[in-house]
């Protein structure tokens, strides 16, 4: 059964996402928002370690190996790993509009069982934008690219200011981010809009 809330479908007024001129190119890989992030974080030992890839259009893509680590059930993949990799690569889409976004609604359909060692074959695209609102949608696949539908998703992302991390994080973790020349070209880089 599926189904979706209103909250994620676009108001008759959404306009078609416009994937921003200085977007990474098709095929380059987007790189880690922050290199603690636990979905697509380099230095975060305990993390994902997602890495997504510029498709066309407003697309990405990206694969997540799932790990002896990530189990719910025996040999199987906890749901909420599965959802935070479709959260992480429907976040990495905000790469390609240089747009700062934070999920607002994520809502999850598992299909089919992932077993330990599995490649996930994630793709996502924004379907439109209002204002603020970015909804978007992603799949993962499993046995291959073009292997069947095991987790779906649609999301809605708010865009947000640089404050919303400033104004709410540790103190600790937002001063080392500010010490880091390389976190801040990050941040700038999606500041430069349009
Ligand atoms: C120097 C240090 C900086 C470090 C920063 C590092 C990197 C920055 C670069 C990029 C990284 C950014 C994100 C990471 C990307 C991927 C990782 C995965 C994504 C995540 O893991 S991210 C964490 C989980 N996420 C949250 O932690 C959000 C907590 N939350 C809030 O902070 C607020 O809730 C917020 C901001 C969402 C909204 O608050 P707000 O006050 O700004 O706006 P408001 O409430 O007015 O909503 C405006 C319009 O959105 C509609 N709306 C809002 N929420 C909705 C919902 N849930 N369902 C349906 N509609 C919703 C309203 O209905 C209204 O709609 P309308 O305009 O039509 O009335």
């Amino acid at each position: 059964m599926t189904g979706t809330t209103a909250a994620l479908t676009p108001p008759a007024d959404a306009i078609a996402p416009v994937r921003h001129a200085d977007a990474p190119a098709p095929g380059e890989l987007l790189g880690a928002h922050y290199g603690h992030c636990f979905g697509c974080g380099d230095q975060q030992p305990h993390g994902l370690h997602l890495q997504a890839r510029a498709g066309d259009g407003v697309r990405v893509s990206a694969e997540f190996t799932v790990q002896a680590a990530h189990q719910g059930a025996p040999g199987l993949a906890h749901g909420g790993i599965l959802a935070t990799a479709l959260d992480e690569t429907l976040g990495s889409l905000n790469w390609l509009l240089r747009v700062i976004a934070v999920t607002g609604r994520l809502e999850t359909d598992f299909v089919r069982p992932v077993p330990v060692d599995t490649v996930l074959h994630l793709e996502a695209e924004v379907t439109a934008v209002h204002g603020r609102k970015i909804y978007s949608r992603a799949v993962g696949r499993i046995g291959g690219p073009e292997g069947p539908v095991a987790v779906r998703a649609k999301a809605l992302f708010i865009e947000v200011k640089v404050e919303h991390f400033t104004q709410n994080g540790r103190p600790e973790e937002i001063r080392a981010a500010m010490d880091d020349p390389d976190q801040i070209r990050r941040v700038r880089a999606f500041e430069v809009n349009p």
